[in-house]
This record gives structure tokens, sequence and C-alpha cells, in this order.
């Protein structure tokens, strides 16, 4: 588990090795790492160098950090992100966050690869997460279990407001005006420790108490940036359909969602290169 001053250490050595002062961060799901493209002037360090930072295990996730700017901000983004199935400890996983913090980061914006439960979505929708399921916390799986640093934030931080509503909205516009009208939808993200896709009875138990999208990742990323100030807002890309039925032959593959990835990469880049100049950061650069 890191510690203070090794979260310190790594994020001190990190400005050290290049010019930024990152005011945004953002996390590339599985097959999403394209988002880092979007930035100029890049500086690209492997996850290999960094002094405390875990290795990227899974295929679709670089293991790159990418400093750049993105149409003026200055940016972080995580080429590869980790998963608790890949044997991290959960402290781990969050751990980009916090060096995200301690950098000067304001606001997140953290991207995945889901399967829809929700009938009404179709395999390459974009879903902005309104809310989230920690159905793994549910079984005493949280990132802030153990003992509370303050320097971080509140023992007991509140996540009824976890995604940021203006930019929720902000993202719904920007949609919309760039005609993704027939594929943006807001809905709740759930998360499961997998690697094992999920059973038909489960994406039916999952569909009843109310996710529309279910992954691996993210929400704990979330619970951890929350918990120590940050914005944050996150997006699904609906990577495949959720088997809900016992008469198919049909089956979640990380090949499919690799594939969805790709076909919907340039829509996923400009949504978020239309949306970061459109946010608001307290500090000026
Ligand atoms: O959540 P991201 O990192 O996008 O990846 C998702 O895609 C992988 C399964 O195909 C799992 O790792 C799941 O969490
Ligand atoms: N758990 C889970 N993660 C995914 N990541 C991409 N698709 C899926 C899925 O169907 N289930």
């Amino acid at each position: 588990i890191p510690t203070y001053e090794e979260c310190k250490n790594t994020a001190a050595w990190l400005l050290d090795q290049q010019p930024f002062r990152p005011l945004l961060g953002i996390v590339c799901g599985s097959g999403l790492g394209g988002l880092a493209d979007l930035l100029k002037d890049q500086k690209v360090m492997s996850y290999s160098e960094i002094p405390h930072f875990p290795q990227s295990t899974v295929q679709g996730h670089a293991g790159k950090l990418v400093f750049g700017s993105l149409k003026g901000t200055p940016c972080v983004c995580m080429q590869g992100r980790f998963h608790l199935y890949e044997g991290h400890h959960i402290q781990k996983i969050t751990f980009p966050m916090k060096i995200f913090k301690l950098m000067g980061v304001e606001t997140v914006i953290l991207t995945n690869a889901a399967g829809g439960l929700n009938q009404e979505y179709n395999v390459g929708d974009i879903m902005i997460i309104k809310d989230h399921i920690n159905l793994p916390g549910f079984a005493g799986i949280n990132p802030l279990m153990g003992p509370n640093d303050e320097r971080f934030g509140l023992r007991f931080p509140a996540m009824s407001d976890a995604y940021d509503r203006e930019l929720q909205q902000l993202a719904e516009k920007v949609a919309i005006d760039l005609g993704y009208k027939e594929f943006i939808r807001r809905g709740v993200y759930c998360t499961l420790t997998g690697p094992s896709f999920e059973t038909i009875a489960e994406c039916r138990m999952l569909s009843m108490i109310g996710a529309d999208a279910v992954g691996m990742s993210t929400v704990h990323e979330v619970i951890a940036a929350r918990h120590c100030g940050m914005r944050v807002f996150a997006f699904s890309l609906i990577t495949n359909q959720a088997v809900m039925d016992y008469d198919t032959d049909m089956k979640a593959t990380h090949d499919e969602v690799l594939q969805t990835g790709k076909d919907r990469a340039h829509q996923l880049e400009a949504l978020v290169a239309t949306m970061v100049p459109l946010i608001k950061q307290s500090k000026t650069h």
C-alpha cells in the first residue's frame, strides 16, 4: 500500500521529468488508448520507469503515462489502467488518482469499455455515467478501507454527487452538437471484479437493481478521486451487449470489446477534444 510520502515522491518525480503542470487527468479504458493522441507536445513515460507505479498486464492497455496539451489545457493521460482482477491491491488501482491530485489535477475524465444491460442500448453507444453501483463494496471491497489519511480527504466522503452534473450536461450538449444524439446515453455503471464475464442470471440481476452497463473498473478510481476532491466525469463505451437470454449463442469476448473501441475511437476523441476546452478550471494556465 503506497504511503503518502511515496505518493508525494512519485508526483514530484513526474513533475521533475517534464514541463506540464496538468489540470486535467484522463484515464483510457480498454482499447480506448487513442485518446492520448489528442495531446500535443507529448512527453511519454512507461509505467515501468515511474517510481512505485504498477504495471499494465491487459491487452488494450499500453502502460504509458502521457503528458501534453489539449487545445491549451495541460493534461496527463493514463494509457492503461489497473484492475482488481490483475491481482493489484485496491490501493494500487487508485494510486494514480492520488498522484493526479498531488500534481495539481482538478478534473478527471475516466473512460471504460462496458457491457450494455439496458435493453435500449446498442453496441457503440456512449453512456455518460450519472451514478454507479459499487457491488464489490457490498462485500467489503472499497479503496478507502483502512486508516484514513486526512491529507487526502474525509473518513466518510459523500458519493451521491460523485459524477459532476455540470460536466454531464456539458457532455450531452457537446455530443448533440457533434451529431451523436442517436448514440449518446446517460446511465448507471456497475462494477464487478472480473475477470470472468457475467452469467445470464447475473446480467438479469444487475439490470433489475438498476444498472445500465457493467464493467470491471472505474468505480474505485472515482471513489478515490472524489475522496481527494477532484471533479469527475466518466463515460462508458458500450462495447458488447450483456447476454440476458438462454436461447442465444452470443457471448462476451475481449476481442469484441477492443474492436468496438476501434470502431468508435474517432467519435470518442471528438467528444473529449470538444469538451475539454469548455471545462472551467479554477487555476489559470
Ligand atoms: O474497464 P476497462 O478498463 O475499459 O476494461 C473493460 O474491458 C475488459 C474486458 O473486456 C475489462 O478490463 C473491463 O473492465
Ligand atoms: N464485466 C464486464 N466488463 C466488460 N467490459 C466490456 N464489456 C464487458 C462486459 O460485458 N462485462
